[in-house]
Parts: C-alpha cells; sequence; structure tokens
C-alpha cells in the first residue's frame, strides 16, 4: 500500500478547532499510526466505518472534464473533524485512514495538453494505473469487514471501489448509481465516464441501477445498451421531477428491490445535485434535502457495502461548503446504516 498517506495526530491538531465544553468529531475518532499490514489494522480495530480519500482528478482530465476533484478530500476532512461527537455523529466508530497519493499521477498529468488527442491515451493509462491503488486499499477495508466511505476523486473510481468490494466478497455486487449520467460509455481506454462498463464487462458489478440521468447526456447508444439487459436498470431526472410521471419515493422502492436483495455499494455523483460544483457542474438536478434522503433510504439496508462520494470539486471560494454537503452525506450515510 505504497501509496498510501496515513490520517495522523498531527494532521488531526491541524485542523481541529477545538472548543471548551464540547467534543468535536475529531477527537473521538479513530487513526492508525503505522502500518506494516493494513488488513491486519483494519481487523484489530473496534470501528465500523473506514474513510479514506481519493484526492485525484487523472479520470476526469481523460473524459474529458473539468479538473479540481482532487480537493475535495481535504475540503471535507476540515469540515467533518469539527462537527460535533454526539449520539447522531458516531465519531467512536469511525476510523479516518488517510488517503491515497497520487501526486506523481498528477505531476505527470500537469505535463499533458488536452487539445492533443495522444495525451488522452496518456491519461486514460494514469487512469487505469489510479484504479490498480484503489482496488487494492478498499479489497483491504472490505475484507476486513469495515465500510468504506471514500471520498472522490472522479468517478473512474467507481471501477476499484466495485472490484475491490467484489473480490474482498468473492463475488458481484450491485450498485445504485445517484448520477446525471450513465457512466457506462464504452472501453477506449479508462476514463471518468466508463467505471461501470469496465466493472460489468469484467464480472464484478452484476445488476446496475442509475437513479436520475439526465435525459440530454445520455446517449442513443447507451439507452438501448440499458434498455436490452436484464441486469441494467434506469430511471431520469426529468420523469422523476419534470414530468412527474415517477414519483421519487416509489423510485427508491423499485431501485432497492433491484439491487439490495445482495451486496450493494452506493455511489453519489455530486454533478446529480443542483448547482454543486463539479466535473460536470448543472444548473438543474436533485436538492441536496433530496440526495440525503436518497443515502439515508439505501444506508439503511444491511447489504451496503460502501458509499462512494465524487466529483465534487471545490474552489477556494466555495471550499467550506463544499466540505460541509460532503460531510453531511457522509453522516447521513452513518445514521441510516445505524438505525
Ligand atoms: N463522471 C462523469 N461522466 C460524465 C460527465 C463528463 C464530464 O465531466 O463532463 C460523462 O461521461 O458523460
Amino acid at each position: 500500500m505504497d501509496k498510501l498517506v496515513l490520517f495522523n495526530n498531527s494532521i488531526k491538531k491541524q485542523f481541529i478547532n477545538k472548543r471548551a465544553s464540547e467534543t468535536k468529531f475529531g477527537e473521538s475518532i479513530s487513526t492508525i499510526n503505522d502500518v506494516c499490514n493494513i488488513y491486519e489494522a483494519l481487523n484489530n480495530l473496534d470501528v465500523s466505518y473506514v474513510i479514506i480519500g481519493l484526492p485525484e482528478d487523472v479520470g476526469v482530465f481523460a473524459n474529458h472534464g473539468i479538473p479540481g476533484t482532487r480537493n475535495a478530500f481535504e475540503a471535507t476532512i476540515k469540515v467533518l473533524l469539527n462537527i460535533q461527537d454526539n449520539d447522531y455523529t458516531f465519531a467512536e466508530n469511525v476510523l479516518i485512514l488517510g488517503h491515497l497519493n497520487f501526486d506523481a499521477e498528477l505531476e505527470k498529468l500537469s505535463k499533458l495538453n488536452p487539445k492533443k488527442k495522444k495525451d488522452f491515451v496518456k491519461a486514460r493509462k494514469l487512469t487505469a494505473e489510479i484504479d490498480k491503488h484503489v482496488t487494492k486499499l478498499v479489497h483491504s477495508i472490505v475484507k476486513a469487514n469495515k465500510i468504506p466511505i471514500i471520498i472522490g476523486g472522479g468517478h473512474n473510481n467507481a471501477y476499484g471501489n466495485i472490484k475491490g468490494t467484489s473480490l474482498a466478497l468473492n463475488k458481484p455486487i450491485n450498485i445504485v448509481n445517484f448520477d446525471a449520467h450513465t457512466d457506462f460509455r464504452k472501453e477506449e481506454g479508462r476514463h471518468s465516464g466508463n467505471g461501470f462498463t469496465y466493472a460489468f464487462n469484467e464480472g464484478f458489478l452484476n445488476k446496475y441501477f442509475i437513479f436520475g440521468l439526465h435525459e440530454n447526456y445520455t446517449s442513443k447508444d447507451i439507452f438501448k445498451r440499458l434498455d436490452k439487459n436484464d441486469q441494467l436498470d434506469y430511471n431520469s431526472f426529468e420523469a422523476i421531477q419534470i414530468r412527474k410521471e415517477l414519483k421519487f419515493n416509489t423510485e427508491i422502492k423499485k431501485a432497492q428491490n433491484f439491487i439490495c436483495e445482495d451486496y450493494f455499494g452506493i455511489e453519489i455523483d455530486c454533478d446529480a445535485i443542483q448547482g454543486i460544483s463539479s466535473s460536470a457542474m448543472s444548473p438543474t438536478g436533485f436538492s441536496i434535502t433530496k440526495t440525503r434522503r436518497f443515502i439515508h433510504k439505501f444506508a439503511k439496508n444491511k447489504n451496503a457495502k460502501y458509499i462512494h462520494i465524487c466529483e465534487a470539486a471545490p474552489t477556494t471560494k466555495n471550499s467550506a461548503q463544499i466540505g460541509k454537503l460532503i460531510t453531511t452525506l457522509i453522516t447521513d450515510f452513518m445514521r441510516g446504516h445505524e438505525s
């Protein structure tokens, strides 16, 4: 696990703003200071949730997207550490493990030119390298019977999450993806728009439900592929929120019936949320409250094996707000899962 940078007490101290008579979340979480065998270390630890960061935007670049997703983990940690430790936040059940250091890949990315075709090929190869590290880390966490809470990065990381979880559980897993896009583009080299395609074709992903896709951004070919395969299902944002042909809660039940009878992962792409800075930021989308309800409802199911919150791309101006959003989604997941 050469790229894993452990979240330690000195980083923690740097970010926590202590207050008399209050205990902050960061004061009560677990950290690991030294690790030879990550699986052993996790297995011996009495926590349920393991938070990890994937600070990269290589897969986003490789998919012609707008970078910035590398900044979401730090923005989140700064806020998360400072929420309250109380009966609703489960800090004693959390290990903040750390992040994968993709500086070398990001350095290579900085030399690529988005106008050159061959540089996309290079970025896609780098994304495939990132996949290997994500797969290995997620595999260790799930194998140790903990629930990874994965803070993106781009949605390319869905591939490593699915593969790592599937290998740890020795079977393909199901996925519900709250997303404006299917990320079911063709296998043209790895990027943020085809993580589910690769996972599906390689047999790590069994049933896949895309919740709230945007009709303007899904190609005829992808619709055709979704429609003809019983392992794939979806609904659209327009059918639920605009035309009101479908009801939000009924659709949640439909997606639950489709995926929850077996182990599953929850993928949350922040571009599905209205106006949130992300690689494919959109002025239209679900409200934050609906996103929170969605997470709560799926997290309640004991077959939920991980959550991945990705594609948020904080700017210097809105970093604290994005950190607060992702923190809220993390705690919604834990509250749901504990209920
Ligand atoms: N993960 C996002 N994938 C979308 C959006 C691409 C973008 O960043 O603009 C897709 O491939 O369509």
